[in-house]
């Protein structure tokens, strides 16, 4: 299949919204009332200090993993159902692509606007630079500049999206889109394990895979307290590598009612299981909703890798995941028309997951 036939527009688009990045340089107090947020939805000043450490969120050695270790894998097993959310050390991937990865994205948010608006969302593309999940013109939106690059396999990229006046910015994506797809095999190839099948078990369930990354950057903001850089969600893939800010604090995460920063690590990637994973498994894994807030001072950068299934899967719990003890809790969609639903409206939570598949007599 070549870029042209690929129809990523088939996803669903975004309305066009304006660069939080001009705003922002063109008056560094400027918050127009379509960013600030609802009450509820708000970053409240207790959640924005720091929670206690007994609270941080797994941090799994990738190398032991990657092994075998048995006690890495029941930590993983815990990390999945309790957290949804951990973060991996020593996973190989070298720091020289980490670091050229970041750089890319940074000179890429660098440059002009009309150099940026040269990759803008075409008409009905979900890829290129703009925003995500903008479906009408009331809702609140993120403070967060957005630039989309399906980057697996390399037969569907559209490479108009890809910003080739850059030095190194090809070299950079693909070098880390390889690594990021290693070790995100590796850790659903251990998923495969604790769910009772070999380690191709679940890959035989979700079938071609392919990977898209959603490059944040979220300029500083004069009311930290009023935005969100990016409102709770959950990421509706099977499982998203993150690569955040090394020193800049941003992304929180939901677990028992409260929000919980994932302080950041020197090198190290963040995992989280997404709604395929959790519907897979039938609600055994679980995929937690998230979200960013901004800096009064500083801006944040972060990458987010997302394994996509096929377009064409018909995605339900497997069936060894349901039993007398776990009834089934999700129905059965194709997995196009999922993405289609999510990507196509205002993200609200996990409400997608809900008004779609969920099956509403569960109990949980
Ligand atoms: O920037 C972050 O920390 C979170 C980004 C995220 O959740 C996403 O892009 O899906
Ligand atoms: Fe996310």
């Amino acid at each position: 299949m070549g870029s042209e036939e690929y129809r990523a527009s088939d996803w669903g688009k975004s309305l066009p919204v304006p660069s939080v990045q001009e705003l922002v340089r063109n008056d560094p107090r400027s918050l127009p009332q379509r960013y600030i947020q609802l009450h509820t939805d708000r970053p409240l000043a207790p959640v924005m200090a720091m929670a206690p450490s007994s609270s941080d969120i797994p941090i799994l050695d990738f190398a032991l993993l990657a092994k075998g270790d048995q006690d890495e894998t029941r930590k993983l097993d815990l990390a999945c159902k309790e957290w949804g959310f951990f973060q991996i050390i020593n996973h190989g991937v070298p720091e020289e692509v980490l670091l050229k990865m970041k750089a890319a994205i940074a000179a890429f948010f660098e440059l002009p606007l009309e150099e940026k608006n040269k990759y803008v969302q075409a008409g009905n593309d979900f890829q290129g630079y703009g925003q995500g999940y903008v479906a009408s013109e009331e809702q609140k939106l993120d403070w967060c500049d957005v630039l989309f690059l399906i980057t697996l396999p390399h037969e569907i990229r559209n490479l108009k999206y890809w910003a080739d006046t850059i030095p190194g910015f090809k070299d950079a994506i693909e070098r880390y889109s390889k690594e990021a797809q290693k070790v995100a095999e590796e850790i659903c190839a251990n998923i495969s394990l604790l769910m009772g099948m070999d380690k191709d078990g679940l890959q035989r369930s979700y079938g071609n895979t392919k990977q898209a990354m959603r490059m944040n950057y979220y300029p500083p903001c004069s009311r930290p307290d009023l935005v969100l850089g990016i409102n709770r969600h959950s990421d509706p893939d099977i499982i998203t590598l993150l690569l955040q800010d090394d020193e800049i604090p941003g992304l929180q995460i939901k677990h028992k009612d409260e929000w919980i920063p994932v302080k950041p690590i020197r090198n190290a990637i963040v995992v989280n299981v997404g709604d395929v994973m959790e519907i897979l498994s039938n609600g055994m894994y679980k995929s937690i909703e998230h979200r960013a807030i901004t800096d009064e001072s500083k801006a944040r950068l972060s990458v987010a890798t997302f394994m996509f299934p096929d377009d064409e899967l018909e995605i339900g719990p497997m069936e060894g995941a349901v039993d007398e003890h776990r009834p089934r809790m999700y129905g059965k969609m194709k997995y196009l028309d999922y993405l289609r639903y999510t990507l196509g409206r205002k993200i609200e939570g996990k409400a997608h997951l809900d008004n779609t598949l969920k099956i509403k007599s569960s109990s949980s």
